[in-house]
């Protein structure tokens, strides 16, 4: 457990970067401190590892006073991800996830070795491992970034802004290489963005800030959302607000239509559907052919899988040409379909929940 106690932070010059701070972080959870520039979200997790001192007030972890452990212990037990990855150019990939093994005492050959483990946690593949920052994509940077901060397995992890130097596209694979990173190491995760979006998706809990430092709300996802403290959280969420909603809502009780069984070829051919459409899936399920019968379009559709949310639901609906989505079952198998009126009661209730 992360505690902040009436934690505030004033810098020469007069600036009160946080203001009074209360806040538990539970052990195993991902908090995301989120809010505009300025607000006070690095300075608020740079106490955490004494890169920051208090003003007033204490930052504890375990009940311990973060004050009263020496910086590097200290800091050997929480792992930090930077902006811009933060790798030293002059050393190889192997050798930057190695550092702090290396720090801690290993030799040469036990840091690289572990170093190759932590790549590999990371989806990095170790033909990259000789090469130089310089020679990586921004998304790979990013990954070696995190594959250092995790390597001497810390129990707490840093993140500073980690997603914002690539592109959308890159953002999204590793905001999910995240989710399912953390899925397997449980680690207690601290990160930092001014993406009310990227807070929604990843945090367990997030810390809305306002400018002054001053804490609006501290709540899960769906909380943010539906239940906003204040204006200022409000006026945060307000976009697409509804929508984003569904993502916390799950398909459980959706009426769906069983697929009929395939043909010789390995082939499901759907009866066709109100608005004229058939589809035809291929075995591997990868692609799947929808015809109105004048038209073919293939395209990778995607296969919504038990435990997925109203949201990707409904955005799998609206994206398939024939207003129908395919359900797997637990293995991957296709055995049955939906359509926006199958979506229908479950919006409705889910209209209920949040107004
Ligand atoms: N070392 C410093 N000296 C003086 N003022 C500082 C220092 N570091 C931060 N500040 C000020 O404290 C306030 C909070 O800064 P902080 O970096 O914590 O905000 P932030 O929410 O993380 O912002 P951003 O999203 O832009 O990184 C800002 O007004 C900033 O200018």
């Amino acid at each position: 457990m992360i505690t902040f106690e009436s934690v505030s932070k004033s810098y020469p010059g007069g600036t009160r970067a946080v203001d009074e701070l209360n806040l538990e972080i539970a052990t195993g959870s991902f908090t995301v401190l989120v809010g505009p520039s300025g607000c006070g979200k690095t300075t608020s997790m740079r106490m955490i590892n004494r890169m920051v001192t208090p003003s007033s007030g204490r930052v504890l972890i375990d009940g311990q006073d973060v004050s009263g452990i020496r910086a590097v212990t200290l800091r050997l037990g929480i792992g930090y991800v930077l902006q811009n990855a933060g790798l030293f150019p002059h050393r190889t990939v192997l050798d930057n996830v190695g550092t702090v093994q290396r720090l801690l005492g290993l030799n040469k050959a036990q840091a690289r070795a572990k170093a190759y483990e932590a790549l590999e946690r990371v989806g990095l593949d170790a033909s990259l491992a000789l090469r130089y920052p310089a020679q990586l994509s921004g998304g790979q940077q990013q990954r070696v970034g995190v594959a250092r901060a995790l390597a001497a397995d810390p129990p707490i992890l840093l993140m500073d802004e980690p997603f914002s130097a690539v592109d959308p596209i890159v953002r999204l694979e590793l905001q999910q290489e995240v989710q399912r990173l953390q899925a397997e190491i449980k680690k207690t995760i601290v990160m930092v963005t001014h993406d009310i979006d990227e807070a929604l998706t990843l945090g367990d809990k997030i810390a809305v800030l306002a400018p002054g430092g001053v804490l609006q709300q501290y709540a899960d996802p769906l909380s943010i959302l539906t239940r906003p403290a204040t204006n200022f959280v409000s006026s945060l969420v307000s976009k697409d607000r509804g929508f984003r909603a569904l993502s916390f809502e799950s398909l459980t009780g959706l009426s769906t239509t069983e697929l009929p069984a395939p043909d010789t070829a390995g082939r499901i051919h759907l009866p066709t559907l109100g608005n004229g459409f058939s589809a035809e899936i291929n075995h591997d399920a990868a692609t799947v052919c929808w015809s109105d019968g004048v038209t073919v379009r293939s395209a990778p559709q995607p296969i919504i899988r038990p435990g997925d949310s109203l949201r990707t639901g409904l955005d799998a609906v609206l994206a398939s040409p024939s207003s129908a989505a395919l359900l797997a079952d637990h293995d991957g198998n296709i055995g049955s379909y939906f359509t926006l009126a199958d979506l229908q009661p479950l919006l409705s209730k889910a209209t209920r929940v949040s107004s």
